[in-house]
């Protein structure tokens, strides 16, 4: 078994990880956290995203939060996008990725972002195309690839369907998302399974929600197929507000301490990553959601 011998992390706290929060998170500590996130060795992470205010209250400061980054040249800067209006908005912040966010589940769909998996590929090519035509890169995250919230399991077919529009509309890359962490190992390999068709190894990410405990397991079972890209929260942070009951996604710090134990390069110093995951929890008031991070707090206390 070859495993890759570089991971790029995607570090998608400050926006999947904050946008469920329901106190609200003052811009300037959205801001601090991402460039606490660059400071450890971060080079992606996704910011914000420009989605209704009314949907998600919490990603209502998105343009000032863009604006305010100190950027580095090395970081990629990305932010979702579900519409033309959100991606007119977040063109002006110079975002470097957009992310169009679709499900495999129709229920999801509606749920999330008010219509059908049809509608929402109607909506995105636009996007899609005005991204690539202005130099941004364009992602495509697609939800629900292993069950649903409202749905129960998710078929593989599904996934490839989804996988085979976002491809079909010009999106160079996806996620494979675990939305609500109830994937095992193989389930995962089997929407990565259905996603390969249409998007190689090299531009396919895993994003896995860790609910039920599963989202490590998840990330070797996809290193196993050759998948390098993955997005994790700093300090466990998060939780889609259109998943219910689902968790963060699985902690940066994990995934970084069981990646190096592989000795398998990130680019990322786990110290200082765990004062980021502190610095945030610090603010919303509890321990991170990391086991990682609490062994290295703890030890460091003596
Ligand atoms: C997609 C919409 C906007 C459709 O929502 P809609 O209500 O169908 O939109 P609409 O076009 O009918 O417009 C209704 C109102 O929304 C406004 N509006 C319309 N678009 C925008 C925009 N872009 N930015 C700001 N405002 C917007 C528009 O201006 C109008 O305002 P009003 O006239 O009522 O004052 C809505 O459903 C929405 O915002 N959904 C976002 C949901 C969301 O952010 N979910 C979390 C992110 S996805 C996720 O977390 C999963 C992921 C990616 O991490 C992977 C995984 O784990 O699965």
């Amino acid at each position: 078994m070859t495993l890759p011998s570089r991971v790029q992390l995607i570090d998608v706290g400050p926006r999947d990880g904050l946008q469920n929060e329901k106190q609200p998170v003052p811009a300037a500590v959205k801001i601090e956290l991402v460039h606490r996130l660059q400071a450890a060795g971060l080079t992606e992470i996704e910011v914000t995203s420009f989605v209704s205010p009314k949907w998600v209250p919490q990603m209502a400061d998105n343009a000032e939060v863009m604006n305010g980054i100190q950027r580095q040249a090395s970081v990629r800067y990305s932010v979702l996008t579900p519409n033309a209006q959100g991606f007119e908005a977040a063109s002006k912040t110079r975002p470097d990725e957009i992310v169009v966010f679709g499900a495999a589940s129709e229920a999801f769909s509606h749920k999330n972002i008010n219509c059908s998996i049809a509608e929402s590929i109607e909506r995105f090519a636009p996007v899609v195309q005005a991204a690539l035509a202005a130099g941004i890169a364009v992602r495509g995250a697609m939800s629900c690839t292993v069950a649903c919230p409202y749905e129960g399991e998710v078929a593989p077919e599904r996934v490839a369907y989804l996988a085979g529009l976002m491809k079909q509309i010009g999106v160079q890359r996806v996620d494979v998302a675990d939305t609500i962490g109830a994937g095992t190992p193989l389930k995962v390999q089997k929407a990565i399974e259905a996603t390969l068709p249409y998007f190689d190894v090299d531009h396919i990410c895993g994003h896995f929600h860790d609910t039920y405990g599963q989202a490590l397991a998840n990330t070797l079972a996809a290193l196993q197929m050759g998948v390098w890209n993955f997005q994790s929260s700093v300090a466990g942070l998060g939780g889609c507000p259109y998943a219910k009951g689902a968790t963060g996604n699985v902690s940066t710090e994990d995934v970084v301490y069981m990646l190096h134990g592989m000795g398998i390069e990130t680019g990322i110093d786990l110290d200082k990553l765990v004062d980021a995951g502190a610095f945030i929890s610090g603010f919303l008031g509890r321990q991170p959601n990391s086991n990682v991070a609490k062994a290295i707090l703890n030890k460091r206390l003596g």
